[in-house]
């Protein structure tokens, strides 16, 4: 379970992100949208540790890791799916695999993710083994983005507009992934401009607009009633600039 309280962070003596409260208990998707720059990567940022928070805190099963180094954080349970995927151009999948593969030091409940258990689910990954990141398409730089931080066996994920750029056919092979990882017991944190996306697979829906939340919306109701979400996102301020 990831828990958020009072979390504020920005840059250069900035705030961007203004206390915010979150809660994602473990085996569900709690979806974050929010207009470009309404502070999504921000929040991701702060609670991986590539960005110190300047108040609040970031808790993982109870333990505070505020503010502490990102490879704490990771081993703490948190795996990050960066926007942009980062993969290495010259780096193949197999030796993406290969580095990405940290068994928990301590045991965690669930089976431990191994570079076999990754291809299993992600089987295109396996048929391009000797690929160089830069020769992949997004959609596979996707999945192997995935790869390397399920290989990390996280108990929360947090995935930073995994959709960007993709095909829709893509996109709900990504939905069902995150619903399958959920399903598995980890803890999603997904953040996406897309409304489609988070009503798709989340629990709760949190609407952020320049930093601040400013409607949360249950998920099952938003399928149900699409356009109480599109509603929620149109009258945030951040669209009206
Ligand atoms: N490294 C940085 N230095 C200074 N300001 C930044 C930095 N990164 C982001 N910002 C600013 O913080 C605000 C929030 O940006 P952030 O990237 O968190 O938004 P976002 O919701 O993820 O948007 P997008 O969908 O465009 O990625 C924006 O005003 C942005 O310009």
């Amino acid at each position: 379970m990831l828990r958020v309280s009072g979390l504020t962070a920005g840059y250069h003596g900035g705030t961007v992100l203004h206390a915010l409260d979150l809660t994602v208990p473990a085996g569900t998707v709690h979806a974050v949208v929010g207009h470009n720059g309404a502070g999504k990567t921000t929040l991701v940022h702060a609670i991986a540790g590539l960005l110190r928070p300047t108040a609040g805190g970031v808790f993982v099963d109870g333990q505070q890791v505020t503010g502490r180094p990102t490879h704490h954080i990771a081993r703490a349970g948190v795996g990050l799916v960066p926007q942009g995927r980062r993969v290495f151009a010259h780096l193949t999948v197999a030796e993406h695999l290969r580095l990405a593969h940290r068994p928990p030091r301590r045991p965690r409940s669930g089976t431990a993710w191994t570079p076999d258990r990754v291809l299993e689910l992600l089987p295109r990954l396996g048929e391009r083994l000797g690929h160089r990141g830069g020769d992949l398409s997004g959609g596979e730089q996707q999945m192997l983005a995935l790869a390397r931080a399920l290989l990390g066996t996280p108990r929360v994920l947090l995935l930073d507009e995994p959709t960007e750029g993709l095909a829709p056919v893509l996109v709900g092979q990504i939905r069902k992934l995150i619903v399958a990882l959920a399903d598995d017991g980890i803890a999603v944190l997904l953040v996406s401009p897309s409304p489609g996306l988070a009503a798709a697979c989340a629990r709760t829906i949190t609407v952020l607009t320049s930093g601040r939340v400013t409607d949360r919306l249950d998920g099952a109701a938003a399928r149900a009633n699409p356009a109480q979400l599109h509603e929620a996102l149109a009258l945030a301020p951040a669209a009206k600039a």
